[in-house]
């Protein structure tokens, strides 16, 4: 039959109905097989490749280039990146492999779009920008009523500018000594252990430390822990590893966390699901602190520092309308989870590439040497953030470490969007990875070799225009003066204070990494650290 004589063959009422009626006549159990089977077999045959052949040809984005089989189907696209064990946290490095082979701009999804090019990267994310975050990505059961993964550009606004005063420099150097006396702790922890020192984990309970005595008065008291492994730090690195799944399941994951939570005892949990009850107790912690902090407030405890707790007094002195409890606790989790991942991992990056680099290490400590007589001498920040070569050798370690390489979804707002020269209709999810920006051979020759001298040449600007590890605009990273402090004081001074190596054992492929939203790496930084003499 030609097709044209396919298409314009009909049937007619009278024919279907002894079909019909047929079908009526078989059992439930038929019906539902037959009916079901129809089903799935239409929804594969005809209406999977008909939309395929819209997406390829018809779509308004037909005209972008990208690979054909990302187009098969959304969910299948996700589905890749987050239960694919091999594949899982490689999104920036498959969308860096598309960028050379089709260009700037690539459609990596039937509604995702990927850039490399740092113009549109500034219009999307810039101050007041019009794009923005996607509930495509944003949307933790655990975070989605926080600052992080507010999606609407008025509110988070609003917000932001609450927290804000807390995280300037000023207020950052105000802190300081909290800063130092964390790093101070971290330092004779790392000197007591001497030997088979899990870097990786330490760095982070440096940083949590930090961040949970800034955020709400009792730090974590993960430094104390004998080899940095405590509870909740376990439960964390849980949680980061089911972002992808949290987020595209987010209600079922809320119910299944919501029973386990309240109906059964946590050390049940433990045993039928230990990551579930790792991840728990991680939260447990945080809304505790948090909401500690509240009780103190409202029980009448003025004057405390916390960023927490100013907040309570502010939004009171304004007239400002109060964070419910659900919001406090996923800022709370939030919080530890943006300042934490972020900063230890650029941190063990540096102290992995001065490992590997032993005459930058030489260079550096010259350099540090000229500041700090002794490997304990008491130094301030300020001193440090004048030494050229060491914050060299942090910015480099900012871009090798990436930040937050993931993509951060953008949504295209109403009325769309004109982009590259191509027309992008509302609801276009728009995507752009620090990890293509930092490593542009064109940028960063030999982008993938730490060097940070490369950032003591005369013209910087081009670099720089490049360089994201904070993002950018309206929803730039809140904690980067905090962050600067803590890499600043945490590197000089064990640098100064240290000789360190690695551990047998430890390989360079430790070192890789995966985007869980903050990155992960496979292995642990494993290394060993004596204290220096001169
Ligand atoms: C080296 C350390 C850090 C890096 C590289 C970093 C990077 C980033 C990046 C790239 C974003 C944007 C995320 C997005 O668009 O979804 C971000 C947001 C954020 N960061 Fe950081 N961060 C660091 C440390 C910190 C610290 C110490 C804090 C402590 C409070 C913090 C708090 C936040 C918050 C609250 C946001 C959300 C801002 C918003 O959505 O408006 N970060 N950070």
């Amino acid at each position: 039959m030609v097709l044209h004589e396919f298409f314009s063959s009909t049937i007619s009422a009278a024919e279907l109905q002894p079909l019909l009626d047929k079908f009526l006549s078989l059992p439930l159990s038929d019906q539902l097989l037959y009916g079901s089977t129809s089903f799935v077999a239409s929804y594969i045959l005809l209406y999977v490749p008909t939309r395929f052949v819209y997406r390829l040809y018809f779509d308004p984005l037909s005209e972008i280039p990208g690979p054909k089989s990302a187009l098969i189907s959304e969910n299948l696209n996700k589905l890749w990146w987050i239960a694919i064990p091999w594949k899982k946290g490689t999104e920036p490095f498959t969308l860096k492999k598309w960028h050379d082979k089709y260009g700037p701009i690539v459609r990596t999804g039937p509604r995702h779009v990927s850039f490399d090019d740092i113009e549109v990267y500034n219009q999307i994310y810039k101050v007041n920008t019009k794009f923005p975050k996607s509930l495509d990505f944003y949307n933790h059961p655990s975070a989605n009523e926080s600052i992080v993964e507010d999606v609407d550009i008025k509110r988070a606004h609003a917000r932001r500018a609450a927290f804000a005063p807390y995280f300037s420099k000023t207020a950052v150097r105000k802190l300081e000594d909290l800063v130092q006396s964390k790093v101070s702790l971290f330092l004779s922890r790392v000197k007591e252990m001497g030997t088979n020192i899990n870097m990786t984990r330490g760095l982070r309970c440096l940083t949590v430390d930090i961040i949970t005595s800034y955020s709400y008065e009792e730090s974590f008291d993960s430094l104390s822990h004998p080899t940095f492994t405590p509870g909740w730090l376990i439960g964390f690195e849980q949680l980061i590893s089911t972002t992808g799944v949290q987020n595209y399941l987010p209600n079922t994951f809320a119910a299944i966390e919501f029973i386990l939570e309240k109906f059964l005892p946590r050390s049940f949990v433990l045993v039928i699901a230990p990551v579930m009850g790792d991840v728990l107790n991680f939260k447990e912690v945080c809304t505790r602190a948090v909401l500690g902090q509240k009780v103190k407030y409202l029980a009448g405890e003025r004057n405390m520092v916390t960023i927490f707790a100013q907040l309570f007094e502010d939004d009171e002195k304004r007239g400002r309308k109060a964070l419910t409890d659900k919001q406090l606790i996923h800022d709370a989790l939030s919080t530890v989870a943006a300042g934490m991942d972020t900063t230890g991992h650029a941190l063990s990056y540096a102290i992995y590439y001065l490992i590997k680099y032993p005459e930058v290490q030489k260079r550096l400590l010259e350099e540090l040497k000229s500041v700090m007589a002794s490997p304990t001498a008491e130094v301030k920040e300020e001193v440090l953030d004048n030494l050229p070569f060491l914050q060299a050798c942090i910015k480099e370690s900012l871009r090798s470490s990436h930040g937050v390489p993931g993509p951060l979804p953008r949504d295209v707002p109403e009325g769309g969007a004109t982009l590259l020269g191509h027309y992008l209709p509302a609801g276009t999810v728009l995507l752009n990875s620090a990890y293509t920006y930092h490593t542009n051979p064109k940028v960063f020759p030999n982008p993938s070799q730490w060097d940070p001298a490369r950032w003591l040449v005369e013209d910087t600007r081009d670099m720089e225009k490049h360089f994201i590890p904070f993002s950018r605009g309206s929803r730039i990273c809140i904690g980067m003066n905090l962050a600067e402090v803590e890499l600043t004081l945490a590197l000089g001074r064990f640098v100064r204070m240290f000789e360190f190596g690695f551990m047998e054992g430890f390989k360079d492929s430790d070192m890789e990494w995966r985007a869980f939203f903050v990155p992960k790496t496979v292995g642990m930084l494993m290394i060993w650290a004596k204290e220096r003499t001169e």
